[in-house]
This record gives C-alpha cells, structure tokens and sequence, in this order.
C-alpha cells in the first residue's frame, strides 16, 4: 500500500512514512496509489459490530504492511478507549430519516479526537520503529489544536506546537490549548486568521532543511493518517442505517474539507453515499466554487462557528485530483493559479464530477440561530453552531429526496461554544466533569506575529526536538 502526491513528485512511501511525512516534499498531500476496496460482505458485516472492531478493517485497508496488525489493533482499542459513549460515535435519530452523528465523545469535545487519539498512539509507535523524534505542528481554529495537546501532551520524544488566530476562537477551545501543562506543549496564538496559521504550517515544511532538522510532521487533515482514521464513522452509521444493502447520504459541516473527503473516501472504498452534502457558514467558498466553477479566495468573516472561519481549504486539493482523473499537472497548475491570483478554474468535466456527488449549502448566522433554537425546543437537544449547519443543510438534502436517510455530523459539544449556544435557545451548556475546572487552570501562551521566520525561531529556541537533533 503505497501513497504519492497530489502534485506528482514526491516517491511513493507508505501510510507510516506518509504520516511522519505529512505534508509531501513537493507541496502536494498524500493519496493512495490505488484505492482500496472493501467487499459488499465485509461491509455488510460491519452490522453490530464494535467501532473499534470497524476501525481495525476499515483503517487495517489503508495501512496495508506498514504496521502489523496486532499493534494496529492494539493502538486502535488504546484510542477508542477514553471515549465517553460505549458506541464511541452515536448514531441519534433528529427527524424522520433524519440522524446525527455524535462525534464529540472524546476528551475534548469535538470530532478531532476520533482522528487524533490514533495519530497519538501511532506518533508514539512510529518514532520507535522507525527511530525518529517528531515535532507535530498545527494550525487550529480552535479544535484540532486540543484534540493535539490533548493527545500528544506530555509524549516525551514529541514535540507539539500549535498555532491558533488570537481572539478568534472560543474561550473553552483557547482554554484547553493554553490549560496545558505539558511541557512538551506550545500553544502559539498568532495576529492573523485560522488561514495565515495554515499557511505558516505549509510555509514551515518549505523551509529549506527545517523539516529534516526537527522531524517536522503536521497533526491537521492535509496529514492522509487523519483521513483516513475520519473514514470510519461513515462506515458504522451508513451500516447502522441499512448499507450496503441502502444507500445513505451525509450532510457535513465543512471548512477545510478533511471531514467531508473521508467520507468521499468511504464511498469510493465501497460505501453506498448517494449524497455528500457541503454545509458552509459566510466563508463559503466551497459553496461558491460549486455554484460557478471557480475556487475564489474573499477575506475570512468572523462567524458564530469559528471553527469554520476558513476560506484555504485545503483537502480540496484531493478531489481536484481525482475528479480530474488523478492529473497532478493540472493540481500543480491550480494550486500556482491560486497562490497567484486568488482564483482557479476547474475544469467542466472535473466540475461535473464534483457536482455528481456533492451539493452545498451556506448557512448563514441567522439560519444557524433559528435550528439551535428549534432543536432545543422541539427535540431537546442542544445543538452546537456547527453542528447546527450540518442539520441544516441536511433538512434541505432531505427535502430534495425524502426517502433516502441523511446524516448530520454533528462536530462539536455545545459546550464548546457556550455564548453562541446560550443566545440562540436560552440553554447555557454545561461542561462535563472532565473539564469542570477548565476556566480556572492558569493559562501559558506565546502571543506572535504573523511571521514564519518568528515561529520557525520560536520553534528552534523551545524544541527539545530541536535542540536534540542539533
Ligand atoms: C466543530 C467543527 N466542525 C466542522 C469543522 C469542519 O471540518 P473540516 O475542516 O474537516 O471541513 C471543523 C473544523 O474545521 C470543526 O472544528
Ligand atoms: N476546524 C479546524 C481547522 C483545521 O482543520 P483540520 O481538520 O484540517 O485540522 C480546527 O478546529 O482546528
């Protein structure tokens, strides 16, 4: 099992190498050489099974020889284990054929844990048999960022430095980032947008030396580990619902579109998704880019679902590559497009391809305050803002075509972001015990500018990788 390039210049390595990699040597993200399958039986087996069970074949596919089994499935269980809720992803019903998936049951409260419980256990394995120290870089708009200290905190060959958009993110996510007493751990909270933090991140890999120097590897969805680990939950609740023997459709709130594409993944391993559904809050390029035909970079409005204040996305660059049938000359032509103007065009063959299975929706702040609202009265529940677009957007798949189930990820814990959430239904949510004392552990942060060559020396200076490698 072999990854390449979006871009086509970087060799072939495997999903260890891929994931300590992160980021390929020529710009582009890994994808599998070829896609591996699952058969209609092994997928109707899924039925009734544990996730964890679920996860060892569906990841198990991707890893291919690069980890024997046994320690996969052993770092698997390991992962799956600090989750809240036995079903570690809960499928609950919101409507007729309507469901949501709950993927917040992790430590820190939204469906980055899924993901980033794994790539923790395999960062720790990895190191040893390949005999490596790593420093993890991430850009976060609030929730990749803790789900990384969360799990990396206190590894001690790991280094872990998170760059995150000063004052754009919610109190409870800057808590569990800057909470952190790890001293493996730095939070870095940087003057620009959750953009500019991606941008340092994918910068960084392009210094000349500094990847090899410090072992740099990045902890966000451009890694192909966080994809692929994303996979899974698609499998347990299409199942859940009747696949493989009925299709499923799923509604996902969207900003750097890793969520979204490892559902594209599942399907193109064999999940029967008629419908991927986009939901956008007002940085809707995604939605724009379907509507026209053109990817327009506009400047990030601040949003009631900060964790999607996101107009960079980058795993679109994965299906640009596939829906123009794997042409890394016309990604590497895109992607110089961009950097130059702002702008691409995709082709129309790739655009109705695109079309064929996806759909989009913005959901403005107004919309998402009506659905907390409504759920809250209706049904009880209290939806978190992003999660509240995903439902949204959901109900308009539903109504296009009602007898085919939808499922609305439902990213985040409302408790995440309490004043949005209190404002819309009157429910102020409440913290699980786990984190009761958030708002009292003191906090540790760097405040930079935005600056590579800043955060490469802040880097250098605090690294113990760094300065072990040196
Ligand atoms: C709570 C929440 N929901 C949805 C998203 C969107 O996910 P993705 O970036 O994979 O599209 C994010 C992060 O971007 C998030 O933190
Ligand atoms: N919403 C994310 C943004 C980064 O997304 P990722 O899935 O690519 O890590 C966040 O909360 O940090």
């Amino acid at each position: 099992m072999l990854y390449g390039s979006t871009r086509g210049q970087a060799p072939g390595i495997d999903f260890v190498e891929a994931m300590l990699t992160g980021l390929a040597p020529d710009g582009g993200l890994y994808v599998p050489e070829r896609w591996p399958t699952l058969s209609r039986d092994t997928i109707a087996g899924f039925a009734g099974a544990r996730y964890a069970d679920v996860a060892k074949v569906v990841i198990g596919a991707m890893v291919g020889d690069a980890i024997a089994s046994a320690d996969l499935d052993r770092m698997i269980e390991a992962a799956y284990a600090p989750f809240r809720h036995k079903a570690v992803c809960p499928l609950v019903q919101a409507g007729d054929n309507l469901f949501l998936l709950e993927l917040f049951h992790g430590p820190t409260l939204a469906f980055k844990d899924v993901a980033m419980r794994l790539l923790g256990q395999l960062l720790d394995h990895a190191p040893k048999t390949r005999a490596a120290r790593a420093t993890i870089v991430g850009a976060t708009s609030g929730d990749t960022g803790s789900a990384a200290i969360d799990a990396f905190g206190g590894l001690d060959h790991v280094d872990v430095f998170i760059l995150y958009p000063h004052g754009r993110v919610s109190e409870v996510q800057r808590r569990q980032m800057t909470g952190s007493r790890a001293p493996n751990v730095h939070a870095l909270a940087i003057e620009g947008t959750f953009d500019d933090c991606q941008a340092m991140v994918k910068g960084l890999f392009a210094s000349p030396g500094f990847r090899e120097e410090i072992g740099l590897s990045v902890v966000n969805s451009i890694n192909w580990a966080r994809i692929a680990a994303q996979t899974v939950y698609y499998f347990t609740a299409a199942v859940a619902l009747g696949a493989p023997g009925r299709p499923v459709s799923f509604a996902v709130p969207t900003g750097n579109f890793g969520d979204i594409f490892a559902g594209w993944v599942a399907k193109r391993m064999g999940l029967p998704i008629e419908r991927l559904m986009i939901g956008t809050n007002e940085n809707d390029i995604l939605a724009r880019t379907l509507a026209t035909g053109t990817y327009q970079l506009r400047g990030v409005i601040p949003t009631t679902s900060p964790s999607m204040d996101i107009q960079v996305s980058s795993n679109f660059e994965r299906l640009l590559f596939e829906a123009s049938d794997r042409d890394s000359a016309t990604v590497v032509d895109a992607m110089a497009e961009l950097s130059r103007t702002g702008a691409f065009r995709i082709a129309p063959q790739a655009l109705d391809r695109i079309r064929s299975e996806f759909a989009a929706e913005t959901v403005d702040a107004a919309a998402v305050t009506d659905e907390i609202a409504a759920v809250q009265r209706d049904n009880d529940y209290t939806l978190d803002p992003h999660t509240a677009i995903g439902l949204r957007a959901a109900r308009t798949l539903l109504r296009q075509n009602p007898t085919t189930p939808v499922v609305a990820l439902a990213t985040a814990h409302a408790a995440k972001f309490p004043d949005a959430v209190e404002r819309a239904s009157g429910v102020r949510p409440k913290l699980p015990p786990h984190l009761a004392d958030l708002l009292d552990r003191p906090e540790r942060v760097s405040v930079l500018p935005n600056s590579r060559a800043e955060v490469e020396t802040f880097i250098r200076r605090h690294g113990r990788v760094a300065k072990h490698r040196a």
